[in-house]
C-alpha cells in the first residue's frame, strides 16, 4: 500500500554487505529528540528482479530498497549524545543531497519540533548539517495516519489491564481526535491526510508529572518515576470520595467512595513532612492526576466535536500500564461507554515519523515509499510484555527512475 510520495536524491549503492543507512529525519521536542532512519541491506535497479514485493502495474521499472525504519530517543538536555550517535552510525553518509549537486553538496536533514527552531547552529556547526524544518502538527498527523493505516499491529485499546490490539478499517480511519502528550499535550482533530485542526491543548503534561515529581521525590529519571508508581498507593496523598462521605459512595452523582475527590488534598490535614511521604505514593498520585485531568479533557475535546475514537501518542505514556489505565478510565467515564481510547506502540514517533515523509514536499527525484509493513519480528512483544515502541519496522522504499 502506498502511503507518502516522499522526494529524496537517490542513496549510493552499498559497497559491501553492512547495512546502508540513510533517509534519516529528527523530531527535537522540548523533553526527548526522536530520530527515525531507514536502513537497507539491498539495492536494486528496479522492482521487476525483487520478488518479495507486491508488482502492482505501477510499480515497475522503480528502483526498490527493501529495509527497515529504526526509533530512536535522546533526552534533548543530551542532545550532544544525539550528535554523537548520529556521527557514529555514519546516518549522515547516505543522507540525503541537494538535487543535481556532486557528493560534496550540502547535507539537508528533515526536522520537525521546536529544537528543529531553536538548535540549527549547532547541527551546523557539529555535524554540517542544515535542518529542513517540518511543520510540528502536520507531521504529527502525517505519523499518526501512517501508523493507523500501515502498521499492524500498532493500535490498542488498554482496559482492566487488557490490552487488545485493533485492525483499522481505513475507510473507518477519520475523524479522530489525536491527543500527543509530550511536555506539553496537543489536541488534534483529525479529518483526513493532511487536513485537521489542533482543537485544544494543555500545559499540564508529561513535562508537568516529570518536573513535579522530580521536585518532590529524589528521583533522578522519568523512567525511575514511572516505575515507583507501580509500587505506590495514592491514597496515602489523595483524597477520595470516601474519606469525604464517610466510606460511602455518592451513588446519586455516579461517584464511588475509591474516587478520587481531590488529588493531593489529603496531605492538607496531615502532620507530615514532604520527607515523610513515600516517593511511590507521590508519584502515583502524580501520575492519576495527570493522566485523568488529559483524559478528561480530552472527552470533551471529543465531545465539542462528536468525536468517538481518541488516540493517545506521545512519550509521557511510555506503554505504561497505570497511564493508559487512568486515560482509558477517564474517557469511559466521562463517555458513558461512548468513546473509546486507543494507544499507539510506537506512541513517541509520530513527529519524527512525519518528518520523514515530508521530504516528499522538498525533495528532489521522484522516490516513492510504499509502506508495506509488518512488524519486525512479525507482531511479537518481547517476552516481558512490555510494548517495545523502539520496534524497528520492515518496509520498502521505491524509487521512481
Ligand atoms: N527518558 C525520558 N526523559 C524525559 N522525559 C521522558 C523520558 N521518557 C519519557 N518521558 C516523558 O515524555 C515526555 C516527552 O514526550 P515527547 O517526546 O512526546 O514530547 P516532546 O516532543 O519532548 O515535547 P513537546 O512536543 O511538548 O515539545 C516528557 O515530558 C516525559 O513526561
Ligand atoms: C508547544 C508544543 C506544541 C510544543 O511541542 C506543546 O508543548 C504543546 O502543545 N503544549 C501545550 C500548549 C497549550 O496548548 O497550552
Amino acid at each position: 500500500m502506498e502511503i507518502g510520495n516522499t522526494k529524496l536524491t537517490e542513496i549510493s549503492k552499498p559497497t559491501n554487505s553492512e547495512a546502508q543507512i540513510s533517509h534519516l529525519a529528527l523530531d527535537i521536542g522540548g523533553s526527548l529528540i526522536k530520530l527515525v532512519y531507514f536502513s537497507t541491506n539491498s539495492v536494486d535497479s528496479s522492482s521487476s528482479s525483487n520478488e518479495s514485493l507486491p508488482a502492482s502495474n505501477g510499480d515497475r521499472g522503480r528502483h526498490v530498497l527493501e529495509g527497515k525504519l529504526h526509533f530512536a530517543k535522546f533526552e534533548t538536555e543530551k542532545i550532544n549524545d544525539c550528535i554523537d550517535f548520529i556521527r557514529s552510525k555514519q546516518l549522515l553518509h547516505t543522507g540525503p543531497q541537494q538535487h543535481g549537486a556532486s557528493g560534496s553538496a550540502k547535507c539537508i536533514i528533515k526536522a520537525t519540533g521546536g529544537g528543529a527552531y531553536k538548535f540549527p547552529d549547532l547541527f551546523k556547526e557539529k555535524l554540517g548539517i542544515s535542518l529542513d524544518k517540518a511543520d510540528e502538527m502536520d507531521c504529527l498527523v502525517a505519523g499518526s495516519n501512517f501508523l493507523l493505516k500501515a502498521v499492524h499491529p500498532e493500535a490498542f485499546t488498554y482496559m482492566d489491564g487488557q490490552k487488545e490490539f485493533v485492525k483499522i478499517d481505513h475507510d473507518d480511519l477519520y475523524p479522530y481526535l489525536l491527543v500527543n502528550i509530550g511536555s506539553g499535550v496537543s489536541m488534534i482533530k483529525v479529518d483526513g491526510p493532511g487536513k485537521f485542526e489542533r482543537v485544544s491543548g494543555t500545559n499540564v503534561g508529561g513535562g508537568t508529572f516529570w518536573g513535579l515529581g522530580k521536585l518532590l521525590t529524589k528521583c533522578k529519571n522519568f523512567d525511575e518515576l514511572l516505575e515507583l508508581s507501580h509500587q505506590g498507593n495514592n491514597r496515602v496523598i489523595d483524597m477520595l470520595v470516601g474519606d469525604i462521605y464517610g466510606g460511602m459512595d455518592y451513588t446519586k452523582i455516579g461517584l464511588i467512595s475509591t474516587a478520587i475527590a481531590s488529588s493531593f488534598s489529603k496531605v492538607i490535614s496531615d502532620d507530615k513532612e514532604l520527607k515523610d511521604y513515600k516517593s511511590e505514593d507521590i508519584s502515583r498520585s502524580l501520575l492519576r492526576m495527570i493522566s485523568n485531568n488529559i483524559g478528561q479533557i480530552s472527552y470533551l475535546n471529543a465531545l465539542r466535536f462528536g468525536l468517538k475514537r481518541i488516540i493517545f501518542a506521545g512519550f509521557f505514556i511510555r506503554g505504561h500500564a497505570d497511564t493508559m489505565d487512568t486515560i482509558a478510565v477517564a474517557v469511559h467515564f466521562w463517555s458513558k461507554g461512548e468513546a473509546k481510547a486507543m494507544f499507539l506502540k510506537h506512541e513517541g514517533f509520530l513527529g519524527a515519523l512525519g518528518s520523514f515523509m515530508s521530504y516528499e514536499k522538498h525533495g528532489f527525484d521522484d522516490l516513492k515509499v510504499h509502506q508495506s509493513v509488518q512488524q519486525s519480528p512479525a507482531g511479537d512483544d518481547p517476552p516481558n510484555g512490555e510494548l517495545n515502541e523502539n520496534q524497528s519496522i520492515d518496509c520498502s522504499v521505491y524509487l521512481s527512475q
